[in-house]
């Protein structure tokens, strides 16, 4: 059968497909021959800002995001942390210069928050940087915790893109992935959304449940289809370690859903929503009406983005230091362990990787291969002015050429991207696309090729957190 569509989370499996924050040989900035010129020094002076929400009413079934159920929430000391962090982090990065095109309010489920909150950490934002009045600002949205007052809220606090967690539009299913809402409220939320966010509404579903069929799974895609607006990510379920899902999976009270059927699946939930006249614009995204992402396409075109909150991660590049390396960082996932951290250093970053520029390329490639556009030639020349595409995945008999003869890659004058059919099965292409990067980059490389069991110097042991 097909390789298995690749799954779900645009950011979170793209990131840890693009080794984020993966140990990585931590040059100190300045030293060697990574001081020359450097990748992604000369980008565009523009730049996104994602925010964490990091709680939940309740745990669903199948869900690993960085996210705690508390008795109580102390709101007016994480909002006021989040304001905090986000100052110092602009601070600190270049982009406090610069225009923020985006800001992503996630979690947890950042709808339980309030308006003030968000209209808080968006001045924060607004006074430290340059905020066009027109920039995109989402929030996602539990359907159990929107009603029609509380987006009035958020929208009046500067939210003008509202993402949903509708996951199923069957009660059954619903209730197998542990959600708090039944179909009919996703229903109501989803109206209420659009009729306040016209045009910006997305909503998230998840396919592949155990004992699903694709019956079922048309069927609730159709019906979606009535319900939605012009932005959809569709993912396929990912059974994380430590779910209560998975657990069921493993013990074999449900069975794991057959690979050919989840490709299955992908296809025809790929025929249906281009039918429907939507863009197929990354592996688990679809758009009609150009109501593309701002911010997530940010991430897939390798641009800079500033994480604040706990857990929240980050890829910038700071500022004196030498001052031209981007970094990855990332943020205390414990909000305690993160707020005691912000309040007595201005930020809790738990981690600081500086990328070497064979590491950014790595990234260049596997996020930018989840879009319909690809990786266009100057986005790469931007990150590696002396190695052209042409020169890394031009040569005959290596994996590139193989997989333009499958039919599943392109390679021409706009660069470097999967057609349809590739981006069904990315996963399975990418692990040779990232050798023949590696060994193109062999022997011109500044330092050595990452690779794993290496010691991470930007990680501080104890999990406290790293400065400045
Ligand atoms: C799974 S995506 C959903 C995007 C949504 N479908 C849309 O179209 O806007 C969003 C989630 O990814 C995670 N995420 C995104 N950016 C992140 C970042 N910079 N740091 C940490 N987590 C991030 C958060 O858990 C966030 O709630
Ligand atoms: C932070 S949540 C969205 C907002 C809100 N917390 C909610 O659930 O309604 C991010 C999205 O990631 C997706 N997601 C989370 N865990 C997943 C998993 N194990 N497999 C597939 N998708 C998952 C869900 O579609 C979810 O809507
Ligand atoms: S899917 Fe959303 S609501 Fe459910 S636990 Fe994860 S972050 Fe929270």
């Amino acid at each position: 059968g097909a390789a298995g569509p690749m799954a779900a989370r645009g950011w979170r499996r793209a990131a840890a497909a693009a080794a984020a924050v993966r140990p990585g040989p931590g040059r100190a900035p300045g030293a060697g021959p990574a001081s020359e010129p450097v990748p992604g020094a000369a980008a565009p002076a523009a730049a996104s800002v994602y925010v964490h929400w990091p709680y939940c009413r309740k745990r669903c079934s199948y869900c690993s995001f960085n996210t705690y159920v508390v008795p109580t929430v102390d709101e007016a000391a994480v909002r006021a942390c989040l304001v905090q962090e986000a100052r110092t982090l602009l601070q600190l990065s270049q982009v406090k210069r610069w225009v923020i095109t985006s800001v992503f309010f996630g979690g947890g489920t950042p709808s339980l928050a309030s308006p003030g909150t968000i209209a808080a950490v968006l001045e924060a934002v607004a006074g430290a940087a340059h905020l066009p009045a027109g920039a995109e600002v989402t929030l996602e949205a539990n359907p159990s915790s929107t009603t029609t007052q509380r987006l009035a809220g958020f929208k009046a606090a500067g939210v003008n893109r509202l993402s949903i967690g509708v996951q199923s539009l069957d009660d059954a299913e619903l209730r197998l992935l542990g959600r708090e809402h039944t179909a009919a409220e996703a229903q109501a939320a989803v109206e209420a959304a659009r009729g306040l966010f016209p045009g910006r509404t997305s909503i998230d579903l998840i396919f592949g449940l155990p004992r699903q069929s694709l019956d079922a799974w048309t069927q609730g895609l159709e019906a979606a289809l009535g319900l939605c607006d012009d932005h959809i990510s569709l993912y396929q379920l990912t059974l994380e370690w430590g779910t209560a899902l998975a657990a069921q999976v493993r013990g074999r009270a449900l069975p794991a859903p057959p690979q050919d059927l989840l490709a299955d699946m992908y296809q025809a939930a790929r025929t249906t929503l281009v039918a429907a006249g939507f863009r197929h614009y990354e592996v688990s995204n679809f758009a009609r009406k150009g109501a593309l992402s701002t911010h997530n396409l940010s991430y897939w075109r390798a641009e800079q983005y500033l994480g604040v909150g706990p857990g929240a991660h980050g890829r910038f590049v700071p500022r004196g230091e030498g001052g031209c390396s981007r970094e990855a960082r990332v943020q205390l996932p414990e909000p305690i362990a993160w707020m005691r951290a912000v309040q007595s250093q201005g930020h809790g970053t738990g981690k600081r990787v500086m990328l070497s520029p064979l590491e950014q390329l790595e990234e260049v490639l596997a996020l930018g291969l989840r879009t319909d556009e690809g990786i266009p030639p100057e986005r790469w020349g931007r990150f590696s002015p002396h190695l052209s595409l042409e020169a890394v995945f031009g040569a005959p008999g290596q994996a590139l050429q193989q997989q333009q003869q499958q039919g599943w890659m392109v390679l021409d004058g706009g660069g470097l991207r999967c057609t349809a059919r590739g981006l069904a099965v990315l996963d399975s292409l990418l692990p040779d696309l990232l050798c023949q990067l590696q060994r193109a980059w062999g022997p011109a490389a500044p330092g050595p090729a990452p690779g794993p069991g290496r010691k991470d110097p930007g990680a501080v042991p104890g999990g406290d957190a790293v400065g400045p």
